[in-house]
């Protein structure tokens, strides 16, 4: 029997679960999070979502397939006009503007996270980078529906973090969500046991530098 995407948040529930309910998360849905705290985070996430469309170009390159090309061309398409140009519209709203965003220097936990998958993504295959990138692009997805499930979620405009959670449970984002899953299941569908455990090392490894970025955002850390 092959593996599936589960497989891989079942290798690291522990991690994964202190990703999706990180208190930076917790305190967004509630509408608690201080202002500096979450601007710091909006600045490094520019810097990051940069990085992460260079990754995404990465895996149209290494592409063998038109399938496969079309579908790093997809998330490619996700970042650049859906999350990059709404994340640039909050940045003006959160007093951020441009010019700013052009001479950020980049805190050290967006360094790591981001030259670890452009580094696991040259090292390995494609499906090294696939993995690498899955705990950005799914967890956002989960995260915006476990705080739609969650009691203390404030939406509408009682919370200033709204059209951030929006932007991540809207059609777009879990469209991508969802074709990033089904492309995940079909890969680990073949792979052997000794390959899935390097997988899931990728995975656990991205997924614990995805803790280290919500950490660094409530800490204002660079
Ligand atoms: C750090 C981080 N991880 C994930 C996402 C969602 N693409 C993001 N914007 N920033």
């Amino acid at each position: 029997m092959g593996y599936a995407f589960d497989d891989l948040k079942g290798a690291c529930h522990h991690d994964w679960r202190a990703y999706i309910e990180h208190d930076f998360v917790r305190q967004l849905g509630a509408g608690t999070l201080e202002a500096g705290a979450f601007r710091h985070y909006l600045k490094q996430d520019y810097l990051f979502l940069i990085h992460f469309s260079r990754a995404y170009a990465l895996a149209a390159y290494k592409s063998r397939s038109l399938t496969d090309l079309r579908h790093a061309h997809a998330g490619l398409k996700t970042i650049l006009d859906v999350e990059l140009q709404l994340h640039i519209d909050f940045c003006r709203d959160w007093g951020i503007d441009e010019a700013e965003l052009a001479a950020l220097p980049e805190a050290k936990a967006t360094l790591a996270y981001t030259r670890y998958v452009l580094d696991t993504g040259n090292r390995g295959d494609l499906l090294d980078l696939h993995v690498a990138l899955a705990p950005c692009l799914v967890g956002y997805g989960e995260i915006a529906q476990w705080l739609a499930a969650q009691s203390f979620t404030v939406r509408g405009e009682a919370n200033p973090y709204d059209a951030w959670i929006a932007m991540y449970a809207g059609d777009d984002f879990q469209a991508a969500m969802r074709d990033e899953i089904a492309w995940l299941n079909g890969r680990l569908a073949e792979v052997t046991p000794r390959r899935f455990e390097e997988l899931a090392t990728v995975f656990r490894d991205a997924t614990r530098l995805e803790i280290d970025f919500w950490q660094m955002g409530l800490d204002r850390a660079d």
